[in-house]
């Protein structure tokens, strides 16, 4: 049998970024060398009556938030306490640069603090490059195709207590102003659709500005593949309102998790690009070298 990922592989030359391998290493990958990133997930199915799951959520990342995070945790709740699916694994896996959605960070950047994000606050959620590695644009259908692929033909799916292997399903974690857009004409290919909800299926967190009813009026053949998840503490933080904050020279502390605030003041991310360019030249016409800006701010801190 073919592998939904083949046809990809052909393009693995073609590849553009080259990110550190993993969490805890200092290597280089490319789409040469990737390797799935299996060290977060559950080794053994803890109830082998529960369906195990592995969620995946598909975005920009442009940086990180905690509420990013959030989804992940409450899902994980959500799960526990009203299915009988067992969480087993969660992954980030941030889009490519072929997206161009304006004010993003490289991919480079976005993997970056994806991992830093998760690194010492999470012992379960990963993130994958495979999907930014690509130069070209993959919709969310493939990515959920090569995570199903290297879980269950790769891996051959998770060992329960008594030592057999059971298929693990493949989720999308979303909120639900991505799932609004799933109505919107001309975005999402129709067997996309039918594939990623009527297969795979999705958790939904609800979202302040996003009527989660009306969101789902003409995707009422999937309901009973998409769950929704109340937000029992609304938090509308966002990237955009993150990056707003950046541009105007205010703080973007405590909505962020620190060490990624440190990654982007230490990288100068989201300034205003004409204030940078207007720091360079001041710098070049001075000649001096000593860092400006946020870069001086993360130097001193
Ligand atoms: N505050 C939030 N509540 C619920 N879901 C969220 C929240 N922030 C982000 N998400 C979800 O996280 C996923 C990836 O988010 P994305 O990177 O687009 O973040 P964003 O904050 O919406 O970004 P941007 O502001 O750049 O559009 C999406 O499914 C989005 O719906
Ligand atoms: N046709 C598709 O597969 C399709 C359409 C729109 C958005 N998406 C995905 O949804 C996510 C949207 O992210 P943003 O909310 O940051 O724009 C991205 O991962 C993007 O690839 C996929």
């Amino acid at each position: 049998m073919s592998s939904p990922t083949q046809h990809l592989v052909a393009d693995y030359d073609d590849c553009q970024p080259v990110l550190d391998a993993g969490l805890n290493t200092t290597d280089t990958m490319t789409l040469n060398n990737y390797v799935f990133p299996t060290e977060r997930l559950t080794k053994t199915l803890s109830d082998s009556t529960k369906t195990p799951l592995v969620l995946v959520s598909c975005g920009s990342f442009s940086p990180p938030t905690n509420l990013h995070l959030r989804m992940f945790e409450e899902a994980a709740d959500y799960c526990e306490f009203e299915t009988d699916f067992e969480v087993v694994g969660g992954f980030f896996s941030p889009v490519g640069d072929a997206y161009k959605k304006a004010g993003l960070a490289s991919a480079h950047h976005r993997i970056k603090m994806t991992r830093i994000a998760v690194q010492d606050s999470s012992s379960w959620i990963g993130v994958d490059p495979w999907e930014p590695l690509h130069k070209e644009y993959l919709p969310t259908v493939k990515v959920l195709d090569h995570f199903d692929y290297e879980l269950n033909e790769v891996m051959g799916g998770i060992e329960t207590a008594t030592g057999e292997k059971k298929r693990i399903q493949v989720a999308l974690l979303a909120g639900a102003d991505l799932i609004q857009t799933m109505s919107t004409p001309g975005l999402w290919a129709k067997e996309d659709l039918n594939r990623i909800l009527g297969h795979y299926g999705a958790f939904i967190l609800e979202r302040s500005g996003t009527d989660i009813d009306d969101a789902l009026l003409s995707l009422q053949q999937f309901r009973d593949n998409i769950r929704v998840i109340p937000q029992l503490i609304q938090n509308d933080v966002s990237s955009t309102k993150i990056r707003l904050f950046r541009k105007r020279g205010k703080s973007i502390r405590y909505y962020i998790p620190d060490k990624v605030v440190d990654y982007i003041y230490e990288h100068d991310l989201y300034v205003d690009d004409e204030k940078k360019q207007s720091e360079k030249g001041k710098e070049r016409a001075s000649g001096d070298s000593t860092p400006s800006g946020s870069s001086a701010i993360a130097a001193a801190s």
